[in-house]
Order: structure tokens, then C-alpha cells, then sequence
């Protein structure tokens, strides 16, 4: 196995448990030995964090985790912190056992759940409740605990994983700890970095020091920061992609112009748009280096079509028999395609072949859809919708939503790292259209243009979202889009 970027390879929980059973069983180091550095690298990360921290409260569940909270509350002692430990029942593990042993023997006191109200205020709570083995809703103590946690109004520092939290999806199917910061153990898992991962605050790795050979290829990887090489100097118009923008029924003309204003701005020499007659005149007058075009059917389209190297279909296309005509004569001409919105719910109705380079843009409602699931079926787990709307339709596919991810037809997953909730604004995805569609006919592969194209976005919405997050507009991140995308700090 080639050498990689512990810090944006992304693990399933059932790795992380390979990769500790080849430290143990492959390297020889004990099970109790990983617990004791992963408690060590913790305890250093809250004293990095809380200096000025006095008093911990810890609260252990029955496994692995709760070994790891016994040993952090251990080196707490030992350090002179006062620490007030909690624990759901009896560890069952060997190596958790002596975890607590461990504690017991520096003059730690285990409480029961019913002792949180009557013990004393604490700077820090450890979360060392559920790490990889969280594996159902939390009932009764477990869910109690959680709630007092979050209750207690004291910022948390969660071992591995905030309890509650999927390690291995992001969702959260019941109650689930809203950490301040975690400690996560060995490799990223990838559910710390998709749809509720902002419970995990900031996440630190804690590789414990394991050679590379105990890991094995990553499920998924963090997008890192990327930009286009500099034009070459005799560059001209015709050789930086001519985009089409196809849609914009009547009365729906913003989506359209939003999607062919960002593919401008992410650098496409021509951008061109077939739209319903009556949005022609204010896009032409709004923005003249757009050549807007009255299409009424797929006669006025076909010449545009022709001079096309790249389309973007869908933004405001509607499901009438204007946006049903338009869209099957341009899906005709195998063109690289970006598909959204109207694009989508018609190839939901009538599924069939997409071109050769097709990217598809769905939100979690499309995603759901598409596969002929609930959207709360699709967020459960997120990488298993991408991988199988890419594979079903040999396409790229962008999963929108906090921690967008774009999956290859064969299984390759990238996550995006930035984006904000100033995001779920309108507009927002017809600009994002737009850019993937601006980076096609820059010579992008489907892949690399939906990642790089979700990438800028994200962090143009990040640059603009300074001033706020309510009330940010699709139009804000047009500028700092324009930097970004040249490799400039916006
Ligand atoms: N030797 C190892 O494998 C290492 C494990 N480590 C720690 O061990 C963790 C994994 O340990 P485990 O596999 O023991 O699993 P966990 O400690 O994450 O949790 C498993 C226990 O909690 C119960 N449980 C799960 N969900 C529950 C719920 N909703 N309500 C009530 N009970 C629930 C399970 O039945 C099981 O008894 C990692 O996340 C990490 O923190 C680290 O110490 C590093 C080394
Ligand atoms: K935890």
C-alpha cells in the first residue's frame, strides 16, 4: 500500500476496528497499551485546550470508550486535577477493567448516573460514553446521560467520537453529545466530517504513534484546497469551454442566469443560455456577456447544442413539455452534462442512459428520489446513497447538503470540508451548477470539476458568509468565487 495523508483519509467505523485488531494481533501491542496512549493523547489535547482547567467530570460507558475515559481520568488524577467520574455500569472488556482499575488505584471514586445532580461544578466534561461500538438509539441511562451532558452547560471533550454521533454515517439517530472538541483515535473516521458532524466540534487526530502498515486504503478522503493551473498566455475565448445553461421557464428566469453568471465567473470562455423568450431581455440587460437565446421547443435549440462544449441542465427547467423537450434533445447530444433541479426529478420520471461525462447535483429530497427512498433513508447514510446513485447511473454525483460529497460510478468518495448554513438560501445550488459546468469546459474531468467545483463553492459561501450567515445570497459568492478560483486569497 502507497503512503498517504492520515489527515484526509477518511475510515468507516468496521476499518478502524480492522486497523486496531492488526495493532493488537499483528504488531503485538496490547489492546490496554492503545487505550493508554489514546488517553494520553487526549489528556494533552484538553490541557492544550483548557489550560486553566481544575476539575474534570468523566463519564465512562461499559466499553472500549469508557476505558479510554477511565485512563483520561486517570492521568488526570495524576497530573493533581480533581475529577468526579460517572459510569453507566460495570466495564465489560479486559483491557476497560483495568482501565478503571487503574483509576480505582490512584484513589479515584466511580459514581452512579443518579449521583450527576448532587456532585460539584466542573470545568471540563470527558465524554467517554460510545465511541465505534455505538450501535442503537440511546435509551434510558444512556440517553440520560447524554441529556445531562448537554444540560450541564459545560463544554465537552469527547473521546473518539461524540456519543450519539454514527462514527461511521454522521447521523445521529437519537439523542447525541454536542462536543466542544474531539479526540479521535488512530484514522479520521468519516462520519465525523458529514451531515451532523458539527457535534464533534473541532476534531483533532491522535494517531498514536502506529506505523502506516496496520491501515489499509481509506473508505473516503477530506477534499483538500486545489485550484486550476495559470492560463497559458494564448489563451483565447473558444479554448475555455463554451457552457450552455439551459432552463429558466417562465417566471423562472433567476435560476437560470444565477447557474451561467458562476460558470462566467469560474472562468468558461462563452457562456450561452436557452431560456423560456421571456426571461431573454432582463438577462441580456442584467449581464450582457451572456448570449441569452428565446428557445420555444428543440428546433432553436439544436444549433446551440452544436456550437456547446459543456451543458447545465436543469436550473428552473420545470417538468412541463417545454423543459421535458429541451431536456431530452440536450441529453441526446452526450455532451458533459451537469444535471439539477428539474434536471433530475425529469430523470426521475423517465430514468434513462446520461451522457458519457454526466454530473449530478442532487439535495438529499432529489438524492432520495432518484433511488425511490425516504430523504431521512438517504441521510442515514450518506455514502451509501452517492456510491449507489453514481453507480446506478455510471455518473459523478454531488450529495449537497453539510459535508457534501461527490462519489465516482466506481466508489470513490470525496468530502467537503467547508460550506456553512448561510447555504440553504436559494440560488445556492444553480450556482453551483454553474461552477461544475465552468470547470467541465475547462478541461476537468467529471470528477475532478465536481469536486474542485464544490470545493470553491463551499468556500466562496465560507468568504462571504464573514459579514453573516443569514442572509447571504447565492450573487455573494460571485467575487470571492473569482479569487478563489485563480488561486487568490479572497
Ligand atoms: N483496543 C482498541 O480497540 C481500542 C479502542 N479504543 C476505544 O474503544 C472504542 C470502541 O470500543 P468498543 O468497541 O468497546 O465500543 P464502545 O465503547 O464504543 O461502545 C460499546 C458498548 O456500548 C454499548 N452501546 C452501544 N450503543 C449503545 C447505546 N445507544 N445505548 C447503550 N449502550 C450502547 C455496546 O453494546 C457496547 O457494550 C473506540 O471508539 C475507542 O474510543 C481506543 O482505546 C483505542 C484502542
Ligand atoms: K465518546
Amino acid at each position: 500500500m502507497t503512503a498517504f495523508d492520515l489527515d484526509i483519509a477518511l475510515f468507516t467505523s468496521a476499518q478502524a476496528r480492522a486497523i486496531d485488531r492488526r495493532a493488537i494481533d499483528g504488531l503485538g501491542i496490547p489492546g490496554f497499551e492503545l487505550m493508554t496512549r489514546a488517553a494520553a493523547a487526549a489528556f494533552a489535547m484538553l490541557r492544550r485546550r483548557w489550560p486553566a482547567a481544575r476539575r474534570l467530570r468523566v463519564v465512562c460507558g461499559t466499553g472500549n470508550n469508557g476505558g479510554d475515559g477511565y485512563l483520561v481520568a486517570r492521568d488526570a488524577l495524576a497530573n493533581g486535577l480533581a475529577v468526579d467520574l460517572v459510569a453507566l455500569g460495570p466495564p465489560r472488556g479486559a483491557d476497560a477493567i483495568s482501565a478503571r482499575a487503574a483509576f480505582e488505584a490512584l484513589g479515584g471514586t466511580v459514581h452512579p448516573l443518579s449521583a450527576w445532580p448532587a456532585l460539584p461544578p466542573a470545568d471540563v466534561v470527558v465524554d467517554g460514553l460510545f465511541g465505534t461500538g455505538f450501535d442503537r438509539v440511546p435509551e434510558g441511562d444512556a440517553r440520560e446521560a447524554i441529556e445531562a451532558i448537554n444540560a450541564s452547560g459545560i463544554p465537552v471533550f469527547a473521546l473518539d467520537v461524540p456519543s450519539g454521533l454514527s462514527a461511521d454515517t454522521g447521523a445521529c439517530p437519537g439523542v447525541a453529545v454536542r462536543a466542544a472538541a474531539t479526540a479521535t483515535f488512530i484514522v479520521h473516521k468519516r462520519g465525523l466530517h458529514t451531515h451532523r458532524a458539527e457535534l464533534a466540534g473541532e476534531v483533532e487526530l491522535q494517531p498514536l504513534d502506529l506505523p502506516q502498515d496496520v491501515l489499509e486504503a481509506p473508505d473516503a478522503w477530506l477534499m483538500v484546497v486545489s485550484s486550476l493551473p495559470p492560463r497559458p498566455r494564448d489563451s483565447h475565448k473558444g479554448s475555455n469551454g463554451h457552457v450552455l445553461a439551459i432552463g429558466g421557464d417562465h417566471g423562472t428566469g433567476g435560476a437560470i442566469r444565477m447557474a451561467a453568471e458562476a460558470a462566467l465567473r469560474s472562468g468558461a470562455g462563452l457562456v450561452s443560455v436557452a431560456t423560456h423568450e421571456a426571461n431573454v431581455l432582463a438577462l441580456n440587460a442584467a449581464r450582457p456577456e451572456l448570449m441569452a437565446h428565446a428557445v420555444n421547443g428543440p428546433q432553436a435549440l439544436q444549433p446551440m447544442l452544436d456550437k456547446a462544449s459543456v451543458v447545465a441542465l436543469g436550473p428552473g427547467l420545470g417538468q412541463g413539455a417545454w423543459g421535458h423537450a429541451l431536456w431530452t434533445t440536450a441529453l441526446d447530444m452526450d455532451l458533459p452534462t451537469v444535471l439539477d433541479a428539474d434536471g433530475l426529478n425529469l430523470l426521475h420520471a423517465e430514468p434513462r442512459r446520461l451522457p458519457a461525462r454526466a454530473v449530478l447535483t442532487p439535495h438529499p429530497g432529489e438524492a432520495g428520489r432518484l433511488l425511490g427512498i425516504e430523504t431521512a433513508a438517504v441521510q442515514s447514510d450518506r455514502f451509501a446513497a452517492a456510491r449507489e446513485l453514481a453507480r446506478r447511473y455510471r455518473a459523478v454525483v454531488v450529495l449537497k447538503g453539510n459535508g457534501s460529497l461527490v462519489a465516482s460510478p466506481d466508489g470513490e468518495v470525496s468530502v467537503c470540508p467547508w460550506g456553512n448554513p448561510g447555504m440553504a438560501s436559494g440560488g445556492m445550488g444553480d450556482t453551483l451548477t454553474g461552477v461544475i459546468a465552468g470547470l467541465l469546459g475547462q478541461g476537468c474531468d467529471p470528477y475532478r470539476a465536481a469536486c474542485l467545483g464544490v470545493a470553491l463553492h463551499a468556500r466562496a459561501a465560507d468568504v462571504a458568509a464573514r459579514a453573516g450567515e443569514r442572509g447571504l445570497l447565492a450573487g455573494d459568492l460571485l467575487d470571492p468565487l473569482r479569487r478563489l478560483v485563480n488561486g487568490l486569497d479572497a
